[in-house]
């Protein structure tokens, strides 16, 4: 994996000091959720328990008036299917439909009489016995017998499930019932991620695996993981859990393929656990070519976020825990006493203020005279990247053999190319600033124009020369933060937002259709995101992002960890710029200038492509179903037509009912509608995969 792939970290320590007391009571609790988790679902809570005991009650209380009414029912059927069978219905319809009745009377008339005999003969040795037995035993018996006979009834009789008059009751299904073998497939074919006739190959059996159950299937041959990875809300339907506690990923590298799954699904929402304190609280210094702490996913593994290399983009509705995650990076930042921080927060209150104590330039809100001062720190730090280049470029091939920092590059105070993070909180604010730069030029360039070339220069050649991003918004549509700089940020978060749009505009599109979809997040998650790590240099995709609840960092420790970080700057001699008391910025050369209206010039599709991530704005509309799930089942190169009942088992339908769809969405029958294909011994229902492609194109206005 590469430098800034999102790696998950190995051995990331978190823990707190129990005593023996209170371990034994977490091991109690841990034992008890286990237990719980294997009990049918309508015990498991308190409220549903106190329903389903109310329930019972209600049952027992009117029994004395449903037993009868079920009997009575019971008695209809049965009465109804001796009836049949005595005037040998099936037969005779058969022979009636077949225009043989004639052929056939005698037959059926025969075992009519025959029929009756035997009922005849059955009640009176029936009434017989019972006399008999009454005589010589007493009636008990007999009314054990009537018993059971009216029992059978009321079964026969009951109300069914979905019928008429019954009554919901809170479903009977335990985890541990849904994650045993069968009921596993069952939910894989209802989910429609394998077809009907489908069965899973069982690469690992379904365990206990920390707080949930976790299992590792191969997918039939024609199927594929990352499908099943999109199909993630139909599965956690069919298991019957919330799709939060559902985690679904395919398995990759020499232990995977394309078609293996492992699925993890936890007891209850692993989201909703207390916030993890973060290490970072506690650490003494941090060296930020290590990827710092981030937070763990579902199943608790820890996840670290690359800084180096790459800018991160972190997006969400307000209150969601946006500054609390920018301020992870920013505090390893602030930890290493090699690292320059400029810090911008245009949400203007004390979240960054601790930053102050050793930040080389720190700009406090997003009034006017904090905008003109963001816009020459920016310029400055421009001016720093060109000037590294330069610098790099006569350096000695040991100590710099490409042309990028090396981490002992950065940390040699002779060479002064620190580390640089630039963290800009609420950036939309400084974006959307539109006084014009020059007050002498009203029509000319707005100061959030410049900002924003700044940053997109620095974005894209900065990375190479030490030089990170880490955004934060509310606003992460293309209005507020053209692709020209997105396309530059190659690290994405979504918190919760409120659309799945909204959730492709951070993520990057074709997301959503892979299952990622932030919007799904509860507002009760706060400070848990999908992250995906697509720069153009690491080799995830779009089926890869994690989710992570965050660590939290709170003010009062990221403030200690500044102090830290301020006496660890002043013993190194790195405290610099704004948190030395120097505050005067440095000049934009000319020649640096030109380069940056030279970049900013450059096509946003020139720049866009440059990276793996396309943005979500190309994608405005999803595809109706089935058409959406044909794109992914029909490969590029097959062309002519396809029998309808072949299109419909790779994605799971019935074959009528995908003739019937494709007809509403316009997709014609060819003529003719039914052909042999394949050698097949009758004419098929078919489909022209060129009519297809046409539907989808004009649903795009192609
Ligand atoms: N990792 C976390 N775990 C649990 N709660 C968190 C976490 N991060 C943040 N929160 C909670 O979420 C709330 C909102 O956080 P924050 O101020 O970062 O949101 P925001 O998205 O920046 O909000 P705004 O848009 O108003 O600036 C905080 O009160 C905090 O307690």
């Amino acid at each position: 994996m590469s430098q800034n792939a999102v790696e998950l970290a190995p051995e990331v320590l978190t823990g707190e000091l129990l005593t023996e007391e209170e371990y034994r009571r977490s091991k109690a609790r841990r034992l008890t959720e286990t237990a719980r988790s294997r009990l049918p679902v309508q015990w498991q809570t308190p409220e549903s328990r106190r329903q389903v005991a109310g329930a019972l009650a209600g049952q027992f209380a009117l029994a004395p008036v449903r037993y009868p009414r079920a009997v009575g029912r019971g008695l209809v059927i049965a009465v109804r299917a001796w009836w049949g069978w005595v005037r040998v219905s099936d037969f005779y319809e058969a022979a009636k439909a077949g225009d043989k009745l004639a052929d056939k009377w005698v037959e059926i008339a025969a075992l009519r009489r025959r029929r009756a005999i035997i009922t005849l003969v059955t009640l009176g040795v029936l009434g017989l016995g019972s006399g008999v037995v009454s005589l010589a035993v007493g009636s008990a018996p007999v009314l054990l017998a009537g018993g059971a006979a009216s029992a059978a009834l009321a079964i026969a009789g009951r109300r069914k499930d979905g019928a008429g008059g019954r009554k919901a009751v809170v479903g009977a299904r335990t985890l541990a019932w849904a994650m045993d073998g069968d009921h596993l497939v069952e939910a894989f074919r209802a989910a429609k991620v394998i077809g009907k006739d489908d069965g899973l190959q069982f690469v690992r059996l379904p365990k206990r695996d920390g707080s949930g159950w976790y299992v590792v299937v191969d997918l039939p041959a024609s199927r594929r993981a990352s499908q099943a990875v999109a199909h993630r809300e139909d599965l956690a339907s069919a298991l019957a859990v919330d799709e939060s506690r559902l985690i679904l990923e395919r398995v990759r590298g020499d232990d995977g393929h394309a078609g293996r799954l492992a699925l993890w699904v936890g007891d209850s929402d692993p989201y909703a656990a207390p916030p993890v304190e973060s290490p970072l609280a506690k650490a003494e210094s941090w060296d930020l070519w290590r990827p710092p702490p981030f937070g763990t996913t579902a199943r608790g593994t820890a996840v670290a976020l690359p800084v180096v290399w790459t800018s991160l983009l972190v997006g969400a509705i307000p209150r969601m825990g946006k500054t609390y995650v920018m301020r992870l990076p920013l505090t390893a930042a602030a930890l290493d006493p090699h690292v320059r921080l400029i810090v911008a927060d245009g949400k203007g209150g004390k979240d960054h203020r601790p930053y102050e104590l050793v930040a080389h330039r720190y700009i406090r809100d997003a009034r006017a005279d904090s905008v003109v001062r963001l816009i020459a720190v920016l310029e400055e730090a421009a001016a720093d990247v060109e000037d590294r280049f330069s610098r790099l470029a006569d350096m000695d091939d040991e100590v710099c053999p490409e042309s990028k920092v090396t981490p002992e590059i950065t940390r040699n105070p002779r060479y002064g190319m620190p580390l640089t993070v630039i963290g800009i909180d609420e950036i939309q604010n400084y974006l959307e600033d539109d006084t014009p730069l020059d007050p002498g030029n009203p029509k000319g360039k707005k100061r959030g124009q410049r900002v924003l070339e700044l940053l997109t220069f620095i974005a894209k050649t900065g990375p190479a020369a030490g030089y990170s991003l880490v955004l934060a918004t509310q606003k992460p549509d293309s209005a507020v933060i053209p692709d020209k700089l997105r396309g530059q940020l190659g690290t994405r978060f979504a918190l919760k937002v409120m659309t799945w749009q909204a959730s492709e505009t951070i993520l990057g599109a074709g997301t959503y259709k892979a299952g990622m979809d932030a919007s799904k997040l509860l507002t009760s998650h706060k400070g848990v995101g999908l992250l995906r790590g697509a720069d153009g240099e690491t080799d995830l995709d779009a089926g890869e992002a994690v989710t992570v609840k965050t660590h939290l960092l709170p003010i009062k420790d990221i403030r200690a960890a500044c102090e830290r970080g301020r006496a660890l700057r002043e013993d190194a001699g790195t405290l610099t710029g704004d948190a030395a008391g120097d505050h005067a910025v440095g000049d934009l050369p000319a020649h640096v200038a030109a380069r940056i209206e030279e970049a900013a010039r450059v096509e946003p599709a020139t720049v866009a492509a440059s990276v793996d991530i396309v943005d979500a704005e190309v994608v405005d509309d999803d595809l109706p179903e089935p058409l959406g799930a044909l794109v992914d089942a029909i490969d590029d190169d097959e062309d002519g037509v396809v029998a309808t009942a072949d299109l419909a088992e790779r994605i799971g339908w019935e074959a009528k009912d995908l003739g019937q769809a494709l007809r509403r969405l316009g997709v014609p029958a060819p003529t003719p509608p039914r052909q042999r294909i394949n050698g097949s011994p009758h004419p098929v229902a078919v489909v022209n995969l060129a009519d297809i492609r046409a539907a989808v194109v004009a649903h795009y206005g192609g």
